[in-house]
């Protein structure tokens, strides 16, 4: 079956999603990250990046939120660039842990590898790969140029987001050094996990991330700044990693019903890639149980439920003007 679907429909489930959940008061900020718990729980807002390189933005689209761990894609991304998709497979893995994102047992029951970049230990294993392997602030710098090429503009540190993390992330110490028992990080332990820490605290817009995520669905071009960013042979492989474990262990419940790959964030961000059709980005602080923004979910999974659409359907369609 084929379907058109026109940018005013998708304009108009957008601004509905919007509408409809703008005044949910459900789910609470995360605070084991201090600064966190104090952003504003009302700040709410949805963009949509089509491969023409248009969007649509409704709310607080351009409010700069920590990235947390929406990140982990992107440096996910830097590392298939750098090493390519067999390396990482057995550096990292891409399989599912099934547990929350900061698990150590996950870590013991698989010490053959970290599972997947998409988790804190495998993000920290990533961030150890980032190439020049040894040096911090040309790796940091190869982080930041890799985001900033995917979202089209760069990020910027949140300091006191930073500080606050690196003053509280003691489960994270534990994971880096766990890993490095198993041999999994292969650059220095603290400098890769303040690498991790930093590459959270980056303050990040829910249009940079539908722009990011249109890039992966857009085989590796930016559909803003039409800049190649990585061979096209990688968008599989991101989007394959992102609907593996892109909810942890709620993953199989968001595919389920919202039919669309994505990535959440402790700060309230969530990104997600409808391959060959567009990116998508909400954003919301307060959290569901597993730390996935509620609204955030909400607004996405109407929208895709409206237009009646799904990655995993047989419907094929055309998005026109
Ligand atoms: N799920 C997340 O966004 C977690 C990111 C956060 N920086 C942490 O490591 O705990």
């Amino acid at each position: 079956m084929n379907k058109t679907i026109s940018v005013s429909q998708i304009k108009e489930a957008a601004q509905e999603a919007y509408e409809q959940f703008k005044d949910n008061t459900g789910g609470k900020n995360a605070d084991y990250i201090p600064y966190l718990a104090n952003i504003d729980k009302n700040l709410f807002g949805i963009s949509i990046c089509l491969l023409d390189g248009k969007i649509i933005t409704l709310g607080d689209s351009s409010y700069r939120f920590g990235i947390e761990s929406v990140s982990k894609v992107h440096t996910a991304i830097l590392a298939l660039r750098q090493y390519g998709a067999e390396k990482v497979l057995k550096m990292i893995g891409a399989d599912a842990t099934g547990l929350p994102f900061n698990s150590i047992m996950a870590i013991l029951l698989e010490n053959d590898h970290p599972s997947t970049p998409l988790v804190n230990a495998g993000a920290i294993t990533a961030c150890s790969m980032v190439q020049p392997v040894g040096n911090s602030d040309k790796k940091w710098e190869a982080i930041v140029s890799n985001i900033t090429d995917l979202c089209g503009s760069a990020p910027q540190l949140i300091d006191e987001l930073y500080k606050s993390e690196t003053a509280t992330n003691f489960n994270n110490r534990s994971i880096a050094w766990l890993l490095k028992n198993y041999n999994r990080i292969y650059d220095d332990p603290d400098m890769s996990l303040d690498l991790y820490t930093r590459q959270c605290s980056l303050g990040i817009t829910a249009e940079q991330l539908s722009i990011a995520a249109a890039t992966v669905a857009n085989n590796g071009v930016n559909p803003v700044t039409k800049k190649p960013v990585f061979d096209a042979s990688l968008s599989p492989k991101i989007t394959s990693l992102v609907a593996t474990v892109g909810f942890y262990e709620r993953t199989g419940d968001w595919l389920y019903t919202s039919g669309i790959p994505a990535k959440t964030g402790v700060g309230g961000g969530v990104m997600g890639i409808m391959p060959g059709h567009f990116g998508i980005s909400a954003f919301a602080p307060p959290l569901d149980s597993s730390g996935n923004s509620v609204k955030a979910q909400l607004a996405i999974k109407y929208i895709m439920n409206k237009l009646g659409i799904s990655i995993f359907g047989s419907t094929r369609f055309t998005i026109t003007d």
